[in-house]
């Protein structure tokens, strides 16, 4: 399903907006999603890694800042349409404020990473396959900023069982995800 514009994606979007646990149900996958996520970083040798403040619908990652202090932990701020760049945060969450849309965010002031230096991405999305394609919130700032990332960074999508499906639709400049966290575990995407 991969054409250069393709139009099914907002229709797709509302409809699959609606599927993630009930609110009992996001907590205890998020909790298993952090254990596994937490035994995979153990094992890495990267330092720099950009999280995200999770939207409703998605996975709770922020105590795994606390729980991996040896990381440096950034996180994004909107700057634009489309536009985001990571600040580098304390575990503590200090200076952070409320930004567009009403995502949590460090304040312009925090110290900017650039996006190069980032070296894994856990990566935010509406849904997701096993095989690394993703459907994010349709303004493109994921797959700008990965644009520009190393290309050698890992990107990790991040989300709940409900929110996997077979097949989505992908275009040209659509980011692929290198591994799939979920409450089932870390897997490395089947390239398809
Ligand atoms: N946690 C988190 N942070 C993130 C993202 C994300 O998906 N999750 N983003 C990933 O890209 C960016 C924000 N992307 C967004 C894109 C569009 C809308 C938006 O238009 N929201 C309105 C209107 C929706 C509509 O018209 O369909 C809304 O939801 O009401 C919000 C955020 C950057 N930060
Ligand atoms: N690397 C890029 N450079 C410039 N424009 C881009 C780039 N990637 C995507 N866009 C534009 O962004 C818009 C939204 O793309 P798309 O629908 O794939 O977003 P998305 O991945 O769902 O959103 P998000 O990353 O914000 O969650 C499209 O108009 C697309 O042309």
């Amino acid at each position: 399903m991969t054409s250069p514009r393709d139009d099914s994606k907002p229709a797709l979007r509302r409809v699959l907006r609606a599927s993630r646990p009930d609110e009992a149900g996001q907590i205890a996958q998020s909790a298993e999603i952090r254990t596994h996520l937490l035994e995979w970083l153990r094992h890495r040798e990267e330092k720099v890694i950009a999280s995200f403040f999770a939207l409703p619908g998605e996975a709770l990652l922020l105590p795994l800042m606390v729980e991996l202090p040896q990381f440096r932990w950034v996180l994004p701020r909107i700057t634009g349409d489309g536009l985001m760049e990571f600040h580098h945060v304390d575990p503590g969450l200090k200076d952070i404020v409320t930004g567009p849309y009403g995502i949590s965010e460090p304040t312009p002031e925090s110290p900017v990473c650039p996006l190069e230096e980032v070296e894994i991405f856990l990566c935010p999305g509406i849904a997701f396959t096993r095989s690394g394609k993703r459907l994010g919130r349709g303004k493109g700032f994921y797959d700008r900023a990965l644009a520009q990332a190393d290309p050698e960074a890992v990107r990790v999508a991040v989300c709940y069982r409900e929110q996997v499906h077979p097949e989505l639709p992908t275009e040209e400049h659509d980011a692929r995800m290198h591994c799939l966290a979920t409450a089932d575990g870390v897997a490395e995407c089947s390239r398809s």
